[in-house]
């Protein structure tokens, strides 16, 4: 390979799965399925508003979301294709109510990997061309193989997961993902459909000075958040910081994995838990953020050590700049 061209994530998967702890290639196919739905997903969003793939579907899901045609669209293509590469053996996603166990054809099947998905993240940005995101969690599962899978293989900690990522539909279409060993980014050449490596072992800055916050929530927050996010806007040594909130959990994270900065989607008197699911949505979000050197608590919990009770469980969400996560901590533990 010329030394210039960048690797591709084909050559990437290839080459990585050598250091996987559990390479047997199965991994491998699964991340390459969801690089193929990546693209058909893409191939959407870019047109969105010149094809009927806008406005609401018609159905909520059961978190009485008004799911949009997207999610319904991002939802089908991910399952379907992780289906017909018969990878997994159970899929859970946001918008579907329980979770699907797949039943392979071949009945010595060896599935061993449960996938979670957030098909469309970011879905009240899809009418108005503000990029959006698809977000995935990749357990083995804990039941024996050749049994149909069971709420227990999706309800495991955050730090049993042994892959997770996302896709961002933004200015470019990246995929960015962690097997447990370090952060890489890949940038779709649309021209040519190849995810290249465009953002090796991706780390966050180790403090910032972006915070993301929907601040029209601020009087629901917690003392301590409202404390945290005065402290941001305070005229004192590097602050005030910049506040940007794009409204897609996948673009805020992005960017402030890129930069330097602090995402929070707190409990409030309104939302009881918050709004972001914990198994398809903070877990994964979790992993990359900590192989990055960044930090995501829950509040006085580590995310990835939370035990799940629920498939759609919501919890409170802090995740980013470790410096920028510790001072925040710092500010809830004084109302604890
Ligand atoms: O509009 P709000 O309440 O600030 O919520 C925005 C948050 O909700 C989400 O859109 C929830 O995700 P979905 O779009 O997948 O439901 C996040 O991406 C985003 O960070
Ligand atoms: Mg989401
Ligand atoms: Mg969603």
């Amino acid at each position: 390979m010329s030394t210039n061209r960048k690797q591709t994530l084909g050559e990437f998967i290839i080459e990585n799965q050598k250091s996987f702890q559990y390479s047997s290639g199965e991994l491998s196919k699964l991340i390459n399925a969801i690089r193929l739905a990546a693209k058909v997903v893409n191939h959407e969003v870019n047109k969105a508003g010149l094809v009927d793939i806008i406005g609401t579907a018609g159905e909520t899901n059961i978190q009485g979301e008004n799911q949009q045609k997207l999610d319904v669209f991002a939802n089908e293509k991910f399952i379907q294709t992780l289906t017909n590469r018969e990878i997994v053996c159970g899929i859970a996603s946001e918008e579907e109510d329980s979770f699907i166990s797949i039943n392979s054809s071949d009945e010595n099947h060896q599935n061993k990997y449960v996938v979670l998905i957030d098909p469309l993240d970011g879905s009240s940005n899809i009418d108005v061309n503000v990029s959006v995101g698809t977000i995935f969690s990749i357990y083995r599962r804990v039941t024996p193989v050749g049994t149909p899978a069971t709420l227990e293989d999706f309800l495991q900690p955050g730090n049993q997961q042994v892959a997770a990522g996302y896709v961002v539909y933004g200015t470019s279409t990246m995929i960015v993902y962690t097997t447990g060993d370090g952060v890489n980014g890949f940038t779709l050449n649309p021209a040519l459909g190849t995810f290249y490596l465009s953002h090796p072992n991706m780390t966050f800055p180790e403090t910032g000075k972006i915070y993301s916050v929907n601040e029209g929530n601020y009087v629901h927050f917690s003392q301590g958040v409202k404390d945290f996010i005065k402290y941001c806007q305070m005229e004192e040594g590097d602050r005030p910081y910049t506040s940007r909130y794009i409204g897609s959990l996948v673009s805020d994270f992005h960017r402030n994995m890129i930069k330097g900065g602090i995402y929070m989607y707190p409990k409030s008197s309104v939302t009881g838990n918050g709004k972001l699911r914990l198994l398809y949505e903070c877990n994964p979000m979790a992993f990359i953020a900590e192989q990055a050197n960044g930090m995501a608590i829950g509040g006085k919990t580590r995310i990835l050590d939370i035990q799940p009770t629920e498939l759609h469980q919501r919890v409170p969400f802090f995740c980013g700049s470790r410096k920028m996560v510790e001072k925040l901590q710092e500010f809830l533990e004084k109302y604890h």
